[in-house]
């Protein structure tokens, strides 16, 4: 497999880094984003304003606004966009290629992973996972992270872990997809509850408390969904919930304490919040949690604050008194 050359698909936050990322580890990139124009000014000024303020972009990264042939593709969409993006796309710029998704959430309507609306629209590509605790803003400066790259082939994935390292960014290589994609689009979700008992101050103990059930929950929907529980113990899991979850800098935790503080979610996105992916991911979780007969009170919790069919107060007196459990 030639690994030479990398497109970044999607020109905001995490497009950026990750191309960045791939710059940093010796890979020629593109970095395709929405209009010429938009592709003009970062290759004029080599920084992408809009997505990372002043952040320069190394000279390896070109912008264009059309997808041309590359060895790796990497998606870099909200988890929202990855159906249309891939049905505006060639498949032949991707069969047989590894496309690697990096996109956290599950899809409305069809409760999806991501890999699977990559096997729906691109059944020929290759489809890889990265997921774990990154900041796009901390990836792009060239601060040190880790993170999960998941896919079905050990040799395939181990080489694509190669081509994407560089000093700062340590991809891990694995084998659990499903594992993978449930953990990063749930740590959303969580980080929304997270976030929420921040806004309404219930306390750092509340929190951590939080992160502990929240990790349980994750694991029996890994499993129900015939991933590895054991996967949660990595970067995907553990990591980007101990991230995200305790980081006012994650834009969940900050939808997050908007809600705590008794705000609606219309009134929220209205504001201009940026992109949260837990608002579209938890009404979806629950769904799935539902139809996999796994309970999930966390999750519940965050979809009816989401939706503004109870309030916080309720939500904490109806989880305190739960029956008590075995913690196992
Ligand atoms: N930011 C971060 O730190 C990290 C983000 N992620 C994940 O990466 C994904 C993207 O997040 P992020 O980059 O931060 O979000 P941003 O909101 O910063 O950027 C999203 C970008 O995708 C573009 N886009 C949306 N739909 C399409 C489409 N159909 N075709 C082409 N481009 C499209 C948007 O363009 P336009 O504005 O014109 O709509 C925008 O440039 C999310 O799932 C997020 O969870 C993962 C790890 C870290
Ligand atoms: O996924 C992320 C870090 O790993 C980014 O989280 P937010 O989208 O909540 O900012």
């Amino acid at each position: 497999m030639r690994l030479e050359t990398v497109a970044v698909i999607g020109g905001g936050a995490w497009g950026t880094a990750l191309a960045q990322a791939a710059a940093m580890a010796g890979r020629s990139v593109a970095l395709v984003v929405r209009t010429n124009r938009q592709a003009e000014a970062i290759n004029a000024t080599h920084m992408n304003e809009a997505a990372l303020p002043g952040q320069v972009l190394s000279g390896r990264i070109v912008a264009m606004s059309q997808l041309a042939q590359a060895d790796i593709i990497v998606l870099a969409v909200p988890a929202q966009s990855t159906r249309t993006l891939l049905n505006d796309l060639d498949p032949a710029l991707l069969a047989g290629k590894p496309v690697v998704l990096s996109a956290k959430g599950l899809e409305t309507g069809t409760l999806a992973r991501q890999s699977e609306i990559l096997r729906d629209m691109a059944p020929e590509a290759l489809g890889f996972v990265l997921s774990g605790p990154s900041f796009a803003v901390d990836v792009a400066a060239g601060r040190p992270t880790a993170v999960t790259l998941a896919g079905d082939d050990a040799s395939e994935t181990s080489a694509l872990a190669l081509a994407l390292a560089g000093p700062s960014f340590r991809p891990y290589a694995a084998d659990d997809r499903i594992g993978v994609e449930i953990a990063g689009a749930l740590k959303n979700v969580y980080a929304l509850a997270c976030g929420a008992v921040e806004g309404a101050n219930l306390g750092a103990s509340a929190r951590a408390a939080l992160i502990a059930r929240g990790y349980a929950e994750m694991a029996r929907m890994v499993t129900a969904m015939g991933g590895s529980a054991h996967t949660l113990t990595g970067l995907a899991g553990l990591g980007d919930l101990a991230l995200t979850c305790t980081s006012v800098q994650s834009r969940n935790y900050q939808f997050g304490m908007a809600l705590g503080a008794g705000r609606q979610t219309a009134e929220v996105l209205a504001s201009g919040a940026k992109l949260a992916e837990g608002v579209a991911t938890a009404p979806v979780a629950a769904a799935l949690a539902k139809s996999l007969n796994v309970d999930a009170p966390l999750i519940d919790a965050v979809d009816a604050v989401v939706a503004g069919t109870s309030d916080i107060a309720s939500i904490v007196a109806g989880l305190m008194s739960r029956p008590l459990k075995r913690e196992i």
